[in-house]
């Protein structure tokens, strides 16, 4: 019997596909689990900035057992998306997330952390020390609804990323035109190729499609799809992401 979360492992060059869960309780949660997991997922995201209330600790980790047991071979990643970087507005403040995100790091419950790249370096650097300390991984992300920066900005922002030394780096970003889409996979290709830091990209809206479908195959390890609700802009149901994985294969 499982009593541990599994571990996240992501290679490049290969589609794997994740799904978040968006539920306000634990009976939403349950209720997405009925509809996502038939979907064979291949990694599970719980947006806990979702949850209607992060300040009581006890009914969080009883919520991410249970999802954890539901989840079987599932690693799940766990997030607490901030309101800057296009999550919900939460009942705790900066510091007593961290100390959420490391009680659930020592829950076992969960595979991973995602934790953002524009929080102070102490709090990063705290967030990773609980992921080390609990064998579990981390991802450093960052998220801009706006626009997409430039190549050499997100180029740097990656490098400074591996810099900290996380798992994976994440970057999210909304394109105004094709350049930036395009701008975006070639920042994946060049980082994939240079830098030993695996990193999961897209562009979101509807300009951005074609990063979430192929994204793999300029080096991006991950992509996320809409299993029952979608959690960001321009996300595709997965069974879409599937048969295009299959044509391009
Ligand atoms: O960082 C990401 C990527 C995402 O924003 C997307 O665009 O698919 C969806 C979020 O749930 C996740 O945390």
């Amino acid at each position: 019997m499982t009593t541990k979360a599994q571990s996240l492992d992501l290679h490049k060059y290969t589609s794997t596909v994740c799904t978040a869960l968006v539920g306000k309780t634990a009976e939403e949660l349950d209720r997405e689990l009925d509809i996502i997991l038939p979907k064979e997922p291949d990694v599970l995201e719980w947006r806990a900035d979702h949850l209607e209330t992060l300040a009581d600790t006890g009914r969080l980790l009883k919520a991410a057992d249970s999802i954890r047991k539901r989840a079987g071979k599932l690693p799940i990643i766990f997030t607490i998306r901030s309101v800057h970087e296009g999550g919900e507005t939460i009942d705790i403040d900066e510091e007593a997330k961290v100390e959420v995100l490391q009680q659930i790091a020592a829950s076992g419950s969960v595979s991973a952390l995602d934790y953002e790249w524009s929080n102070n370096r102490e709090r990063v650097t705290g967030v990773q020390n609980a992921c080390r300390k609990h064998g579990i991984k981390c991802i450093l992300s960052y998220h801009n609804f706006q626009e997409t920066p430039s190549r050499e900005e997100m180029i740097r922002m990656l490098k400074e990323m591996a810099e900290q030394k996380p798992d994976y780096g994440k970057l999210a970003v909304m394109p105004q035109n094709n350049t930036d889409v395009l701008q975006l996979l070639d920042v994946t290709e060049e980082i994939t190729s240079s830098l030993e830091m695996p990193i999961i990209t897209m562009a979101m809206g509807p300009l951005g499609g074609i990063t979430r479908l192929a994204g793999w195959q300029y080096g991006s390890v991950l992509t996320f799809a809409v299993g029952s609700s979608s959690s960001a802009p321009g996300q595709i149901p997965i069974d879409l992401v599937r048969r295009v994985e299959q044509a391009l294969k």
